[in-house]
């Protein structure tokens, strides 16, 4: 089972503190809610377990992944797939976006075809296959990473502020997406300022509060826990 797992963590910008963690773990899965005001840090702490940003004292690690390559210094990147509340998206179409991540996927060509077209229907981008992705609306490109996201199913994903920029009908979309991803047993870390669509799947909760991550519920087993492919990590910064 895919586990991430942060231990005696404290996050410092400069000289100010902005949180310590004694021990959380995402795993393949649970699917957690992590709540905290603007500016507590949430941000911050995905790009941790993404292996964005190195914590100022403490260790990240993570277990139950493929061997790192030779060529791969930080450990944790390509681990967790983190989706960012403004998604990086790369030049070219909405359709070049969705199979740009195809390469670092160990499913077959047919399979990863299929779950394309499907992702493309259940986001609703029929209509903007041959749009530009960086002319796509908020919401809109939300969807297409969320979708991206959707068809290589990752181990662990992170989920930052995914729905702040999508109405209702978005909302319902990306929901069945990552109903379907939890059913798989993807690991998900959703952050939110309030209580939206997506944390209703949530089984735990992580709360930034006074500098510090508390940690509620318990963890689920999961499911299933057929492995794949860890992603690259020019797809988890694309994300
Ligand atoms: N590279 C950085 N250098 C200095 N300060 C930073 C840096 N990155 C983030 N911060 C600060 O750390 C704090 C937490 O930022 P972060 O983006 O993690 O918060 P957040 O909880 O995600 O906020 P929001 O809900 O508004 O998105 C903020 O005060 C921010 O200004």
């Amino acid at each position: 089972m895919a586990n991430l797992i942060a231990q005696n963590i404290e996050m410092c910008f400069d000289e100010r503190q902005l949180f310590t963690i004694d021990r959380v773990q995402l795993s393949e899965g649970n699917t957690i809610y992590l709540q905290g005001d603007n500016g507590s840090g949430k941000t911050t702490l995905m790009k941790l377990l993404a292996g964005l940003l190195k914590p100022s004292r403490g260790t990240i690690t993570a277990e139950g992944f493929a061997p790192l390559p030779w060529w791969r210094s930080n450990p944790l990147l390509g681990k967790a797939v983190y989706l960012h509340q403004h998604p990086y998206l790369f030049d070219g179409s909405v359709e070049y976006n969705l199979r740009f991540p195809h390469t670092f996927s160990d499913m077959t060509a047919r399979e990863l075809n299929q779950r394309t077209l499907a992702a493309i229907e259940m986001a609703q981008l029929t209509h903007l296959c041959k749009q530009t992705a960086s002319s796509l609306s908020g919401g809109e490109k939300q969807r297409l990473a969320i979708a991206r996201a959707w068809i290589m199913r990752p181990k662990l994903l992170l989920l930052d502020e995914p729905t702040s920029n999508m109405d209702k009908y978005s909302q319902q979309l990306v929901l069945t997406m990552i109903s379907e991803l939890q059913e798989f047993g993807t690991g998900m870390l959703i952050s939110s300022h309030q209580a939206c669509v997506l944390t209703s799947l949530c089984n735990q909760t992580w709360i930034i509060k006074d500098q510090t991550i508390i940690s509620s519920g318990a963890a689920v087993n999961p499911a299933n826990t057929a492995p794949i492919n860890i992603q690259d990590s020019q797809y988890v910064i694309a994300n």
